[in-house]
C-alpha cells in the first residue's frame, strides 16, 4: 500500500456538520483588559478610592460591566457597595471605557485569519459577549472584523446574559440553524455553560479569563490553543492497493 495523493481540509473535524459558530469577544478574540483596566482605574480615581491593578482587573471580566464595576467597588470598600456608589461608578467606567475602548486593547494571535476563512468556508458567525453592545460596534469596525459577523449580542441586549443559554438561542433561532448544528467559542465558564445550556458543542481557548481558573474545568468538548487551529490542515492520505 502507497500513499496515492494528499488533500488538506480546511476545518477542524469539531465543525464537520456544524453551519453556526458563535464568538465570545473579550478574551477569546480581544485582549481588552489593558483598556477595561485604566477605566476601571479612572472611575475608582473619580470615587477617591484606590485604584486596582491590572491582573486584579483581568479576575473580574466576564460577567458584563455592572459586575466588573461591582467587584472592583466591593475591593476597593473591602464591603458591598451601596446603590448610589455602585450608579456613579458605572456611569464613570462606562464613560471612561466608551472614551477609549481600543488604544491598548489588541486581537489575539490568528484571529483575522481565522474569521476570514471561516467566513470564506460560509459559515455563518455570531458574536455573544457580556460586554455592553454599545461598545461591540466601535470594536468590531476598529479590528476590521464587522463584515465577518451576522449578527451581535451584548450582555444588556437580551433579558439574560451567559451563562443563560438565552443569547445563544436567540442568535440560532434568527440564523434558523438548529443548536446541534452551533458551536459557541469562548474563554470563559460562562460561554462554556451557556453553550452546553444552548446545546451547542463548546470549544474553549485557555489564554482569556476565567478568573483564575482552567478552562478544563468546565469540560468543554474540545481545548484549543488558538484560532487557527480551527482551520487545522489535516491531511488526508488516499491510499492504493
Ligand atoms: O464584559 C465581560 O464581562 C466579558 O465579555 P465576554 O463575554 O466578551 O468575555
Ligand atoms: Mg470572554
Amino acid at each position: 500500500m502507497k500513499v496515492h495523493s494528499i488533500r488538506y481540509s480546511d476545518l477542524h473535524p469539531v465543525l464537520q456538520g456544524k453551519r453556526l459558530i458563535a464568538f465570545d469577544l473579550d478574551g477569546t478574540l480581544i485582549d481588552s483588559v489593558p483598556d477595561l483596566a485604566a477605566a476601571v482605574a479612572c472611575a475608582l480615581r473619580e470615587l477617591d478610592l484606590p485604584e486596582p491593578s491590572e491582573s486584579d482587573v483581568r479576575n473580574w471580566v466576564g460577567n458584563g460591566a455592572p459586575v466588573l464595576v461591582e467587584r472592583a467597588l466591593a475591593w476597593a470598600l473591602q464591603a458591598a457597595p451601596d446603590p448610589a456608589l455602585q450608579r456613579r461608578g458605572y456611569d464613570a467606567f462606562m464613560t471612561y471605557y466608551g472614551a477609549a475602548p481600543s488604544v491598548l486593547t489588541t486581537l489575539y494571535p490568528g484571529v483575522q485569519p481565522a474569521l476570514q476563512a471561516l467566513h470564506k468556508q460560509g459559515m455563518t458567525l455570531v458574536l455573544i459577549t457580556n460586554k455592553p453592545e454599545r461598545f461591540i460596534e466601535p470594536l468590531l469596525k476598529h479590528f476590521e472584523l464587522l463584515d465577518y459577523f451576522t449578527l451581535w449580542v451584548g450582555g444588556d441586549s437580551l433579558a439574560e446574559k451567559k451563562p443563560s443559554a438565552l443569547p445563544l438561542l436567540h442568535a440560532a433561532q434568527t440564523s434558523q440553524i438548529p443548536p446541534s448544528e452551533c458551536v459557541m467559542v469562548g474563554d470563559s465558564r460562562h460561554d462554556i455553560a451557556a453553550g452546553k445550556a444552548a446545546g451547542f458543542t463548546t470549544v474553549a481557548l485557555p489564554y482569556g479569563y476565567n478568573h483564575g481558573e482552567p478552562i478544563e474545568d468546565s469540560h468543554p468538548d474540545l481545548v484549543l490553543s488558538s484560532l487557527t487551529e480551527l482551520l487545522m490542515t489535516v491531511p488526508h492520505a488516499t491510499r492504493t492497493a
